[in-house]
């Protein structure tokens, strides 16, 4: 299509855009006269309901500067004959009341977006429209429909998969620290989750950035706008406060209010005031533990402590037998019901049976309330009742049984090991205000209080639970219970549990949640935040940390500098983090971008940099640098930021069980850039060397060899060639492509072996052994790849001599110019060359390179 039959398009978009907005336009001047010719002091009062005023007064959205109009539908047929339809961000009506503009919750509209050739939803041409507010910029259509030469209407040919230029401009977008909406760039696979309307669970896993938090968003305004659930029947749970904050604007600019978002920390009544050892964070999290807190319960009633009783009430002689007190006692304890629900059935009807005695002893029939009151609080009533049956507190039970290493038993025998009850035995505080509850505790202290009382502090119609995946399985009974319907949208990523338990699929989690409804997974693989340099170089990780998750096929294209590794000696790590950060902050000279300094944890280090930092944002000219944050990668959980730096990655793993995860996080966090700084070698996990036992390291490893010389023997010149694979490892370039190419291999479910003595990788496939050699730097000539080639050759040479090796691959950083050459290299020498492409690998033995 010619630009003059571009323009034309857009001009003709812009004028029904411009009608839009005229209809807003005037349905605001209808409000006003309305609202003037009111009488009263409260002019809006009754104005929902107005005749003159649309559907959807008082329900505007906070539109802020976004686009209104975000799409154009043409359909086939339509029975109000209406076959050009736009959508957008809110409901418009013209003054005639029909539909100008259809939000894009409405369930027709969503199936107009979700139409494909297979399955139309008499759909012709979708068009995408690129609008700068009211401003019509650009266009992109997709036929779903075509009427072929017969004049039949048939499915439009599929068109190969074209990236979305406007999503990426989209995504290009600065971050400043605050989640925008994606209402207009939704994909298909997004919008289908968003509008599910399957019962039960639905469970969304996908790696970092693909966009599960915007679907888990965009799905409460769905839910809400198709009047599934109002808002005060809906919770979003999210990770932490800085989630919570981050995420706050992009439901009421969806025009949904009134939606209560938590902190997961905060569900549980108390206050967190102390942390447990791992031993017994493990135990409290486990579902049995609800069992063990069951038992306790029921440990509480002691028919064992009825005894006899007599007294006198009123003038008559009362006597309480043994026996009936046991049978009145058993027969509550098999009652149904809460603790306190079965012991007040157990009071009356020891009441009832003493009020039975007292009318046969006075022949008085009188049993009214004030009687029954007067015998339950008789001294020895309300003794012998509080001694079999007593009252007590969820707190005051919790303790006791931490406590109580016999009682702990008799609640935990048959249900936890003898290890997992010592785990738990504490000693008690002097006072339950001083009992220094850790987070499991109080969900245990939740669910003590339900089996006392049967009744929860909350109670919801759906609940959207992000950052799922660290939920414990007690956490998880709670949000059942407090969800009775079983309805809920859980978001997570296997690979990024960072919690106390770690899952390696999603069953256990959505079991327990899970009503009679049951559940479903869905899982989303498009990663829209992080470039694919830098989510190659985490899936290496990501894969080792959670083999059976897919890490994202990333849409954003990296470029150079997009993922830098840095190695720094350990007095300059502090500093060359500053000097970094600094210079991100201003890159570009773009003030907009934001900065993360992402650290193992929250330490002196840390602290560190936070004041350098500080000093930094204070010494600088104003505006620079400030939106540079330090935080301890936990916090960064859900967040994302445009350049991120993450600092000695080997003490993530060093720091704690779930430490390697974290660091995952971490990596998964920028749009625009990663810089690692790393003063010890990568975790292997990440590509550093894997760690050889001592007893295999010879004498000649240490000894260091110039060029030069000439090699007393074979073994003189295996040191040398090793001292040469070490040294070309140490170039970022060479280790940024045998990341990439390692992450290749691991998601072909291959396990590739980085940096042994000679190569920089060897694998195993059912081909056999390969063996692989890096070179940074770019080999274009028939001549260079020639003289590169024999090095292959003598690192098989002295890997022979333990290995034996199948195949050779030089791997380059891009295709060489005497691409003819490559062949005669493969005869020449049996050495195949790949390189790396924008896209992928190519290379005539690519496939088997990549283990494919
Ligand atoms: N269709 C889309 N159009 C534009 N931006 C998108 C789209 N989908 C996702 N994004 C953007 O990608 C980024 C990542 O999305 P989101 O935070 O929802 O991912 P996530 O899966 O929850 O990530 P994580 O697991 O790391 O928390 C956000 O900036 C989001 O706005």
């Amino acid at each position: 299509m010619s630009t003059a039959d571009r323009n034309a398009v857009i001009a003709e978009e812009q004028l029904a855009v411009d009608h839009i907005y005229d209809c807003i336009d005037q349905e605001r001047k209808r409000i006003e006269s309305v609202r003037a010719s009111s009488l009263g002091d409260c002019p809006d009062a009754g104005l929902s309901s107005h005749p003159d005023l649309p559907k959807e007064y008082g329900r505007r959205e906070d539109l802020g500067r976004h686009p209104l109009v975000i799409a154009r539908i043409d359909l086939l047929d339509d029975p109000d004959d209406r076959l050009t339809r736009y959508i957008g961000r809110t409901t418009v009506r013209d003054p005639q009341g029909e539909l100008a503009l259809v939000k894009w919750t409405n369930k027709t509209a969503t199936a107009w977006r979700l139409a494909t050739p297979e399955d139309p939803a008499g759909v012709r041409r979708q068009r995408q429209l690129r609008c700068d507010g009211p401003k019509v910029l650009d266009y992109s259509d997709t036929e779903i429909q075509v009427i072929n030469a017969k004049g039949e209407t048939v499915p439009a040919p599929v068109v190969d998969d074209e990236p979305d230029l406007f999503l990426l401009a989209d995504l290009d977008l600065a971050r400043d620290g605050v989640m925008r909406d994606i209402v207009e760039t939704i994909q298909r696979d997004q919008l289908r989750l968003v509008a599910d309307e399957r019962k039960g669970v639905l469970v969304i896993q996908g790696g970092p950035g693909t966009g599960k938090t915007a679907v888990g968003l965009h799905r409460v305004t769905w839910l809400l706008d198709n009047e599934h659930f109002t808002p005060d029947q809906l919770l979003v749970v999210g990770p932490h406060k800085a989630f919570l904050q981050y995420v706050r604007d992009v439901l009421p600019r969806m025009g949904s209010r009134g939606v209560a978002t938590v902190d997961i920390t905060e569900l549980w009544l108390g206050d967190v005031r102390g942390t447990d050892p791992v031993a017994a964070r493990l135990v409290k999290s486990d579902d049995r533990m609800a069992r063990v807190l069951h038992n306790a319960v029921e440990n509480l009633i002691r028919e064992d402590l009825a005894a006899e009783e007599g007294f006198n009430f009123r003038g008559a002689r009362l006597e309480i037998v043994k026996a009936e007190l046991v049978r009145l006692a058993s027969a509550a304890r098999a009652a149904r019901g809460s603790y306190q629900v079965r012991r007040r059935r157990f009071i009356d009807t020891v009441i009832d049976w003493l009020l039975t005695q007292y009318a046969e002893a006075t022949r008085v029939k009188k049993t009214d309330d004030r009687l029954r009151s007067q015998l339950e609080k008789v001294a020895a009533v309300s003794t012998l009742i509080s001694r079999v049956w007593p009252s007590s507190s969820a707190e005051q039970i919790y303790r006791q049984l931490l406590a109580d290493k016999d009682g702990l038993a008799a609640a935990a025998f048959g249900v936890l090991t003898l290890d997992e009850q010592a785990a738990l035995v504490r000693p008690q505080a002097r006072r339950v205000a001083d009992e220094p509850w850790s987070a499991e505790d109080l969900v245990c202290l939740g669910e003590l209080r339900w089996l006392l009382t049967g009744e929860d502090e909350r109670r919801y119609h759906h609940l959207v639970i992000d950052e799922a995946q660290d939920l414990t399985p007690m956490q998880a009974k709670s949000l059942a219970r407090w969800c009775p319907s079983g309805s809920m949208t859980v978001l997570g990523d296997l690979a990024q549990s960072t919690g106390i338990r770690q899952y390696d699929v999603w069953e256990r989690l959505a079991d327990i949640l899970s009503g009679t409804e049951g559940w479903h997974i869905a899982e989303l693989g498009i990663g829209y935040r992080v470039p694919a340099d830098v989510m190659n170089f985490a899936a290496m990780l990501g894969t080792k940390i959670s083999p059976s998750t897919v890490i994202p096929e990333s849409v954003r294209p990296s470029s150079p500098g997009t993922l830098e590794i840095v190695p720094v000696s350990r007095q300059r790590i502090l500093t060359e983090t500053v000097t970094r950060a600094q210079r991100l902050a201003i890159k570009d000279g773009d003030q907009a971008r934001s900065v993360a300094v992402l650290t193992p944890a929250q330490d002196e280090f840390h602290a560190e940099l936070v004041q350098r930092i500080a000093a930094f944002q204070e010494s600088a000219l104003p505006g620079i640098g400030q939106q540079i944050t330090v935080m301890p990668a936990h916090m960064a959980k859900g967040l994302e930021f445009d350049h991120v730096v993450v600092v000695e990655p080997h003490l993530f793993a060093e720091q704690s069980s779930t430490g390697l995860r974290q660091l995952y996080v971490a990596l998964t966090r920028c749009t625009q850039s990663l810089t690692v700084l790393h003063s010890s070698p990568l975790p292997a996990e990440l590509g550093g060397p894997v760690k050889v036992p001592v007893t295999e390291i010879k004498k000649t490893d240490a000894v260091p060899l110039s060029q030069n010389e000439r090699f007393a023997d074979g073994d003189e010149f295996r040191a040398f060639l090793k001292e040469q694979a070490a040294a070309s490892r140490k170039q970022p370039a060479h280790a940024r492509l045998k990341h990439m190419l390692a992450a290749e291999l691991y998601g072909n479910e291959r396990e590739p072996l980085l940096d042994t003595e000679y190569a920089d990788i060897i694998c195993e496939d059912e081909r056999g052994l390969g063996f692989y050699v890096i070179s940074a730097q770019n080999v274009d000539t028939y001549a260079e790849l020639r003289a590169v080639a024999p090095k292959l050759l003598e690192a098989e040479w002295a890997s022979g001599k333990y290995k034996e090796i199948d195949r050779l691959f030089l791997v380059l950083p891009k295709e060489p110019q005497d691409l003819w050459a490559v062949d005669i290299i493969k005869t020449l020498f049996e050495v195949s060359v790949i390189w790396k492409t924008e896209t992928g690998w190519a290379g005539p033995s690519v496939e088997a390179a990549l283990g494919q």
